[in-house]
């Protein structure tokens, strides 16, 4: 292995984030998060309603910075970066899908495909358009590329928003109750498309859920209790 590819994709050591609910009132929510995901691994987070999973997400995601501890996302140290150059170490590395797919409902799929892509220097349209008809095809979505999102059903916008996601190709996927919002055919096959593209692109993958099906099919789950991660099993 070369030391590029030894690299983890995500490395946490002491993460502590609080929030100001009032001055001078802080409560602090995640309590010292140790946490290592190397390339390609596909990694479930449960745990209880309100124990921080999504601040977590939030905070690998770089959406939000730790109040302390260090965060390096591809071997880049994250509490070092100022805003806009935390901006682009996101978007070249990272894709996001949640609950709620936040699909432009107006603009076609593959129009919806395109917008990572837009906001990143170097991509002529033609190239972008197709790539993206490329990943609506390998979501199964080929005969839906011009269709505005709006008129698409629960899964297939999911699959929409997981083609966007991954988009720049990214070394990480952070997937915030993905199939929270479906039903099981569709949930099964969101995640199947994740699953796939983990193993074809070794894209590493937060994938958290509620449910324990799909997590004992991920390689590894960590629990998530009041802040801390409590869990380490391996599935
Ligand atoms: N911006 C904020 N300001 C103050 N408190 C916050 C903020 N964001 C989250 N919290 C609090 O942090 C705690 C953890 O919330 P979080 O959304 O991370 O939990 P979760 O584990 O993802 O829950 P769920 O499974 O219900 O989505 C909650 O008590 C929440 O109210």
């Amino acid at each position: 292995m070369d030391s590029k590819s030894s690299t983890p994709v995500v490395a946490l050591r002491q993460v502590r984030k609080a929030f100001n609910v009032g001055t001078p009132i802080e409560t602090e929510i995640l309590h010292g998060i140790d946490l290592t995901l190397e390339r390609g691994e596909f990694c479930a987070v449960m745990g209880p309603s309100g124990s921080g999973k999504s601040t977590l997400l939030n905070i690998v995601g770089l959406l939000d910075r730790p109040t302390s501890g260090s965060l390096s996302v591809t071997g880049q140290e994250s509490t070092e970066l100022d805003d806009a150059a935390l901006t682009r170490l996101r978007g070249h590395t990272i894709g996001f899908v949640f609950q709620y797919h936040h699909l432009l409902s107006a603009f076609t799929a593959v129009e919806n495909v395109m917008m990572p892509m837009m906001g990143a220097a170097g991509f002529q349209t033609r190239e972008m358009r197709e790539r993206a008809a490329g990943l609506l095809e390998s979501v199964g979505l080929a005969k839906w590329i011009d269709q505005p999102a709006g008129r698409l059903s629960g899964g297939q916008q999911q699959r929409v928003a997981v083609a966007r996601a991954l988009a720049m190709n990214p070394a990480l996927l952070l997937a915030d109750e993905p199939t929270g919002n479906l039903d099981t055919k569709s949930a099964d096959e969101v995640f199947d498309l994740l699953r796939r593209f983990n193993r074809e692109h070794g894209t590493a993958v937060l994938f958290v859920t509620h449910n324990a099906e799909l997590a004992t099919r991920c390689d590894r789950l960590i629990e998530v209790v009041d802040g801390r991660v409590t869990g380490r099993t391996t599935v």
